[in-house]
């Protein structure tokens, strides 16, 4: 029997239905088929958790590291696209600024900054789209302060990420990468350097090039950048539209702000920013149902295994008291586990505390539904929402 007639969910889904509304079909494919051979996606997909868990934590068995990952054909190799002895050397020096007291202090008055400014230029309108008024412009600042690139401002960073991730995308459907992504790349690690070079920066880049070639560490900022923009974007934006999509529970949240924290993991876990996190196979091996071959590219579904309900009852509900919320994958697991997940966190926190304080009867705007949509990025392509202007 043929791998494809051996797996028939996988054989009838289309990368189109997971693109719109992936939900059933994870569920259907987590129920019958956990591992599946997806013919439109040449490749495995795992959608349930504990199988999930079992790919990201082994990486000699399932790696990142492979010719045809796409970042890594961009912007070279980087903690991203290494595994085993590479990966640490490249991670470790990064460590440090990312851990939860030093994000803490390092980040949150400057979120607090960033996000009380956004709000303010919003504030007497009494309607925005706050995908790309609020959420992006507060991922691209974020990151451009966690990089601390001397003389480089949150537009020349956003630039340099448009062209870069358009290269990729042209890799990832199998065209040129073209000159444009090359020479975006190129000047950020000009500016690396320059930072590198620069004894009075007190940016993270100085203390990683005490271990790593400047071109390394270059690599590693744009795989943060990479990280830092898209993903958190989709964080804040996904988080508020399950808020105001459940009006009960963000009554919950307004009465007793400490289930803020609860009600983002609930977000993160029922629409994660990144939807899967790809590997390919080191070695034949057995994983549930399915014979996987060395070299088969093998895909996790992070939003199927966050809707396990075997970890999770009644898992498509949103729960800001859920106890076991922050069970969930979005930020992945294993050796490349997100580095920057307080940091997302974090500013997440941040943002969501400000606009749900500052910005009286915050709700969805009836006549602009937004609706998250994305095959590898989740997040609806606008957020329009209303509140009462001040009198
Ligand atoms: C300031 C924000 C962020 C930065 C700087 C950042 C950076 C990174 C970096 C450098 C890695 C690679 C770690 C490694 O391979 O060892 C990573 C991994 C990852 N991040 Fe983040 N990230 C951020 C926010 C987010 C958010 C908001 C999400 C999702 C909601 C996310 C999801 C992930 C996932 C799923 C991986 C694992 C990729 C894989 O295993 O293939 N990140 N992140």
């Amino acid at each position: 029997m043929s791998v494809a007639a051996a797996f028939p969910v996988g054989a009838a889904t289309t990368l189109a239905e997971l693109t719109v509304n992936p939900h059933p079909r994870l569920a259907l494919l987590r129920e019958h088929e956990p591992v599946s051979w997806l013919p439109e996606l040449g490749g495995w997909l795992v959608t349930r958790r504990d199988l999930a868990l079992d790919v990201m934590r082994d990486a000699r068995t399932f790696t990142v590291d492979d010719p045809r990952f796409s970042t890594a054909q961009v912007v070279g190799p980087s903690m991203l696209s290494l595994d085993g002895e590479q990966h640490t050397r490249h991670r470790e020096p990064f460590n440090a600024p990312f851990r939860p007291r030093q994000v803490h202090d390092g980040f949150a008055a400057f979120i607090e900054g960033e996000t009380g400014r956004l709000v303010d230029t919003l504030e007497p309108a009494g309607a925005a789209e706050l995908r790309r008024a609020f959420a992006g412009p507060l991922a691209v600042a974020v990151v451009t302060e966690a990089l601390g690139l001397v003389g480089t401002t949150a537009q020349t960073v956003l630039a340099w990420y448009d062209t870069i991730v358009r290269s990729v995308s042209e890799i990832t459907a199998g065209r040129d990468a073209g000159t444009e992504g090359p020479a975006a790349y190129a000047q950020l690690r000009t500016a690396v350097e320059g930072t590198i070079a620069d004894r009075h920066s007190s940016s993270l880049l100085v203390s990683a090039a005490d271990r790593l070639q400047p071109p390394e560490v270059a690599s590693n900022a744009a795989v943060m950048m990479f990280g830092g923009i898209e993903t958190t974007e989709a964080m804040i934006t996904n988080a508020l539209l399950q808020l105001l999509r459940h009006p009960d529970q963000l009554a919950l949240v307004q009465a007793d702000f400490d289930l803020l924290d609860g009600a983002i993991e609930e977000s993160l876990r029922l629409e994660p920013g990144a939807l899967v996190v790809d590997r390919y196979a080191t070695r034949d091996i057995e994983l549930g149902p399915a014979a996987i071959r060395e070299g088969d590219p093998v895909t996790v579904s992070l939003a199927g295994a966050n809707r396990d309900p075997a970890v999770f009852a009644d898992p498509d509900r949103f729960d800001v008291r859920r106890p076991n919320a922050r069970l969930q994958l979005a930020f992945a697991h294993g050796p490349h586990h997100c580095i920057a997940a307080h940091l997302a966190r974090l500013e997440t926190r941040i943002a969501l505390r400000q606009l749900l304080q500052r910005l009286p009867g915050l709700r969805l705007d009836p006549e602009r539904p937004a609706t998250p949509e994305g095959l590898v990025f989740r997040k609806p392509p606008t957020l329009h929402v209303r509140w009462d202007r001040p009198a």
